[in-house]
Order: C-alpha cells, then sequence, then structure tokens
C-alpha cells in the first residue's frame, strides 16, 4: 500500500484565508486533521489584494510548523487559481454586515464575492470536489455559488451548521450532566440564522427520547435560544465572531463526509433539498444527513410533530425570503 510519502496531495483551498476562522483552520488542515494522518495536502489560499501580505506571513507560520503531511502552499487573489484542481474548498471569506449595511446590501455585496467563485469552481475544479460554505449568509452563499456552477453536481454545494449541532450537544449534555457521546441524533434543521430549528424529539440520550428527559419549558424558552443565538453571543463576549469553535465545525463537517457517518447516528449539514419534510427542492438547508460512500444523503421518514413543522416552516420561511431576494438581484 502506497504511504503519504508517494501519495498525490489532495488540493484543499481556503477563502479569507487571513481572517480570524483562517488562522484557526489552516493549521489543523495541514496537521491531518481534516482529511486523516494518512493524506498528504496542497493548500491554496485565496484572500483579496489587500490582505494577501496577511497570508503569506500565515503561510511562514505553516511552514515553520514542519508538517510532515503539508506538500505546498499557494496564495493567490485570483479565484481560477485557487480553485484550479480543487478537491476541497472551503469558502471562508466574506462581507461582513456593518453598520448601516440592509440586508438586500449585505446579500448583494456576498454576491460579488461568491458568484465569480462558483463560476471559478465550475471552470476548475476536480472532478470530485467538495465545497463548504462557511461565511455568511453561509446558506444563501452557498446556493448563489452553486447556481454558478452547473456543471458540478450541485449535492457537491453545502454550508456549514455543524457549528449549531455541536453547541445543541454541548447545552444538552450539560443540561442532562451526560458527556456528548451519550448523545445521537441531533439534528438542526433550516437556515444558519437565529431561526434554526435544533431538534431535541430525534435526538436520543442514552438511547432515550432527549425531549423526554428536559422540561418542556427548557426545551422552548432555554435550548432553542440559547443555541439559536450563540454565535450573537459569542460576538458580545468576544467582541468578534466565534473562529476556534468555527473551524472546528468546519473540520468535522468535511471530516464526516469524506469517512462517514457512525452506525446508528446521523450529523447536520445544509445541503440541497430533494423536497424532503417539505422544504422546496434546490433550496440548502439542513438535516439530518448521513454520510455514505463519500456522500451526504438526507435521513428520510422522520416523523414531524407540530412543534417541530411550525419551527421547521419559519425557518424555511427565511431560507425562501432570502432566494428570493438574491434572484430579484439577479444573483442567481
Ligand atoms: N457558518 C458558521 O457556523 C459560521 C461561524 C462563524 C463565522 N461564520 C462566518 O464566517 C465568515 C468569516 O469569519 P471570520 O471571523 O474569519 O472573518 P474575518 O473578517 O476575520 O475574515 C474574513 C476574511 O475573508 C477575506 N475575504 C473577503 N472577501 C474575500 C474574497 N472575495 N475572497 C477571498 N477572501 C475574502 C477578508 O479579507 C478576511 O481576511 C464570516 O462571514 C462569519 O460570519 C460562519
Ligand atoms: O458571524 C456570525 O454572525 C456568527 C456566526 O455565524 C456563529 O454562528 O458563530
Amino acid at each position: 500500500m502506497a504511504g503519504a510519502g508517494s501519495q498525490a496531495p489532495v488540493k484543499v483551498t481556503v477563502t479569507g484565508a487571513a481572517g480570524q476562522i483562517g488562522y484557526a483552520l489552516l493549521f489543523r488542515i495541514a496537521s491531518g486533521q481534516l482529511l486523516g494522518a494518512d493524506t498528504p495536502v496542497a493548500l491554496s489560499l485565496l484572500e483579496i489584494p489587500q490582505a494577501v501580505r496577511a497570508a503569506e506571513g500565515t503561510a511562514m507560520e505553516l511552514q515553520d510548523c514542519a508538517f510532515p503531511l503539508l506538500r505546498s502552499i499557494d496564495i493567490t487573489d485570483d479565484p481560477r487559481q485557487a480553485f484550479d484542481g480543487v478537491n476541497v474548498a472551503l469558502l471562508v471569506g466574506a462581507r461582513p454586515r456593518t453598520k448601516g449595511m440592509e440586508r438586500g446590501d449585505l446579500l448583494e455585496a456576498n454576491g460579488g464575492i461568491f458568484k465569480p467563485q462558483g463560476e471559478a469552481i465550475n471552470a476548475g475544479a476536480a472532478d470530485d470536489v467538495r465545497i463548504l460554505v462557511v461565511g455568511n449568509p453561509a446558506n444563501t452563499n452557498a446556493l448563489i455559488a452553486q447556481s454558478h456552477a452547473p456543471d458540478v453536481p450541485a449535492e457537491r454545494f453545502t454550508a456549514m451548521t455543524r457549528l449549531d449541532h455541536n453547541r445543541a450537544l454541548a447545552q444538552l449534555s450539560a443540561k442532562l450532566d451526560v458527556p456528548v457521546t451519550a448523545i445521537r441524533n441531533m439534528t438542526i434543521w433550516g437556515n444558519h440564522s437565529a431561526t434554526q430549528y435544533p431538534d431535541l424529539y430525534h435526538a436520543q440520550v442514552n438511547g432515550k427520547i432527549a425531549a423526554d428527559q428536559v422540561e418542556e419549558e427548557w426545551l422552548r424558552d432555554t435550548f432553542i435560544p440559547t443555541v439559536a443565538k450563540r454565535g450573537a453571543a459569542i460576538i458580545e463576549a468576544r467582541g468578534a465572531s466565534s473562529a476556534a469553535s468555527a473551524a472546528g465545525a468546519a473540520i468535522d463537517h468535511v471530516y464526516t463526509w469524506v469517512n462517514g457517518t457512525p452506525e446508528g447516528d446521523w450529523t447536520s449539514a445544509a445541503v440541497v433539498s430533494d423536497g424532503s419534510y417539505g422544504v422546496p427542492e434546490g433550496l440548502i438547508s439542513s438535516f439530518p444527513v448521513v454520510s455514505r460512500n463519500g456522500r451526504y444523503e438526507i435521513v428520510q421518514g422522520l416523523e414531524i410533530n407540530e412543534f417541530s413543522r411550525e419551527r421547521i416552516d419559519a425557518t424555511v420561511r427565511e431560507l425562501i425570503e432570502e432566494r428570493d431576494a438574491v434572484k430579484q438581484l439577479g444573483l442567481i
């Protein structure tokens, strides 16, 4: 069997490489945590021209770590170069909302980033490319990129709700004083936003339904809002949005995608809807998913109670509004 020494490296492109998530993410990728300890990596860092110098500084540090799996680092401000031959694309760089910016302005500014990146992925990506969008608004940015990459199978475009999933595991684990490993089948539904729905009616703790082990009031008034608004709470406390935990979730998302979900468990990812659970086809929405043979598949056949139905419908409504807004702006 060929060892890491002779294997061709997997090309991993990270956009927004000089940002704070980039700094938390790149060293973990280079150390082998994204793809496994046998897989050599060729990193490609995409930044805007003003931040290329800072990305070069990060690359110097990566070099100084002498990671055995890190074969090369390419730094560019050209999406075509960054995505040429890419196997794993982590789209982290995005335009944050600034003071006085309307929602439409935010979507338009991000369209200016994710449209050309989608086109560049379409033009040059490897046949097995997998794309994870982290930059917000993640679901709709993923939709924009996907709609400009007609030659790439739509299911290769995903957006990150694994951080929300991990937050839900952590909150439930603290509430019931159990390790996170006692929890299975957690689900985040919908948008990576405050409307998301973390579902305890299918999650199990030590083999029993989680919702039956907590007070309904806690589930409704504490658990759901704490998970859904955790991003804002981190910004409030840290003065900057989550970075290490976001990087950790991106690593988890890709690692699971490539290596599969454990038997009897599932995870959460925003993937292109096939119409399951009443989510309109084509929307990029979070679902319970398993990864089998290197593909994320939506878990089918779950019963949805009235409480969950209302909340899934609300978050999906928001995704429809975002889709309609970018359609009106001519971005998809
Ligand atoms: N999905 C999630 O769970 C999740 C969690 C945390 C943060 N986020 C989002 O991730 C994004 C990045 O967060 P951060 O803290 O690293 O931000 P940051 O501002 O520190 O870094 C963003 C970087 O992106 C770069 N960038 C901007 N436009 C680019 C382009 N066209 N091409 C390449 N690079 C570009 C910027 O120069 C900057 O270096 C934000 O949108 C944030 O809201 C998502
Ligand atoms: O950057 C943000 O707005 C928050 C981020 O998406 C998070 O969930 O931590």
